[in-house]
Formats: structure tokens, sequence, C-alpha cells
């Protein structure tokens, strides 16, 4: 007769928790994106959030959406799963997992491949019909990496920090 704890979270809710945790430390006023890194055995090996390069103050560089392309955040945000990636010291992300809170975008996809990861959980999708997220799902599609939208389970978890 076992008395092991029944509630425990899932490894899926562990990691993509993780993500939006990590999302959570974003200054974006818009869109806070968060990702976790993992490796096939599920061990966490690195997590990002979408920001500013090292240096380059949170308070100085724009957080707008619009107007000239130096004076709006586009040009200068490092996105999460790319920082996710650099962030990893330890040696190679060959068939790693990445848990990301916003399907990635093209560049992140290519930086995914290359990287080795091969599968990716994603939460949303809300730029599903712009030209960046379908040909990041080309792009996983030829090169073999699957995707696959993260199932919401509904569980609340409150953490008093
Ligand atoms: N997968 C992603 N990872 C990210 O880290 N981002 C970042 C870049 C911006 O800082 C923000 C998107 O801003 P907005 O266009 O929704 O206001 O999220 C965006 C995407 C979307 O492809
Ligand atoms: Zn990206």
């Amino acid at each position: 007769m076992s008395d092991k704890r029944k509630d425990y979270i899932s490894w899926d809710e562990y990691f993509m928790g993780v993500a939006m945790l990590s999302g959570m430390r974003s200054k974006d006023p818009n869109t806070q994106v968060g990702a976790c890194i993992v490796s096939k055995d599920n061990k966490i090996l690195s997590m990002g959030y979408n920001g500013l390069p090292r240096g380059c103050s949170d308070d100085e560089f724009p957080w707008c959406r619009e107007g000239d392309p130096l004076d709006n955040k586009y040009i200068y945000t490092a996105h999460s799963e790319l920082n996710a990636i650099l962030n990893y010291r330890g040696g190679s992300l060959e068939n790693a997992k990445i848990y990301v809170t916003l399907f990635p975008c093209n560049e992140c996809a290519k930086a995914i491949i290359q990287a080795g990861i091969t599968t990716v959980v994603y939460d949303d999708d809300k730029y599903a019909t712009s030209a960046s997220v379908i040909a990041s799902k080309r792009m996983f599609d030829a090169a073999g990496v699957r995707y696959y939208r993260y199932q919401r389970t509904g569980r609340k978890i409150e953490i008093t920090l």
C-alpha cells in the first residue's frame, strides 16, 4: 500500500510552469515570453525570457511597438528562446526539448534547429497567421523538429514569495 502524494505536478506542468515563471521577468509591457530547455531525461538545462542584451538598459531602450525601427523594441529585444539557448554553457543541446509560452518566430526557429533541439512544446500561438510563424512551422517540418501545443490542465498554483 503506497502513501505516495497524488497531486504532484506533471512533467509538462513543471516545465511549462518554469517557462511561465521565467516570462514573468520580462520588462516588455505587451508580451512576456518565457522558455525552458529540458534534456531528453527531463533535466532542466536552461531558461530565458525576452529582454534586452546585457549592458543595454531596460530604462533607456524603447519598449514601444511602433515608430521608427530604431525607436521601437523589435530591433533590440532578444527573444526568450534565443536567450535560453545562449544562456546554456554546458555543451550540446542535441535532442533537447524547449518549452516556450509563445510559438517561436522564424529567427528563433533557425536557432532551435541549429542547436539540435528536436521538440518544441508551446502554449500560446497568437501570431499563427504571421509569415514569421508560418515560416517557423515550415522549417520545423523540413528539419524534423516535432512541435505540439501544451495541453493546459487548468491547475492553479499559488506561491507565496
Ligand atoms: N516566440 C517569441 N518569443 C519572444 O520572446 N518574443 C518577444 C519579442 C517581443 O519582446 C515580444 C513580442 O512583442 P509584441 O509584438 O507581441 O508586442 O515577445 C516574441 C515571440 C513571437 O514569435
Ligand atoms: Zn524569436
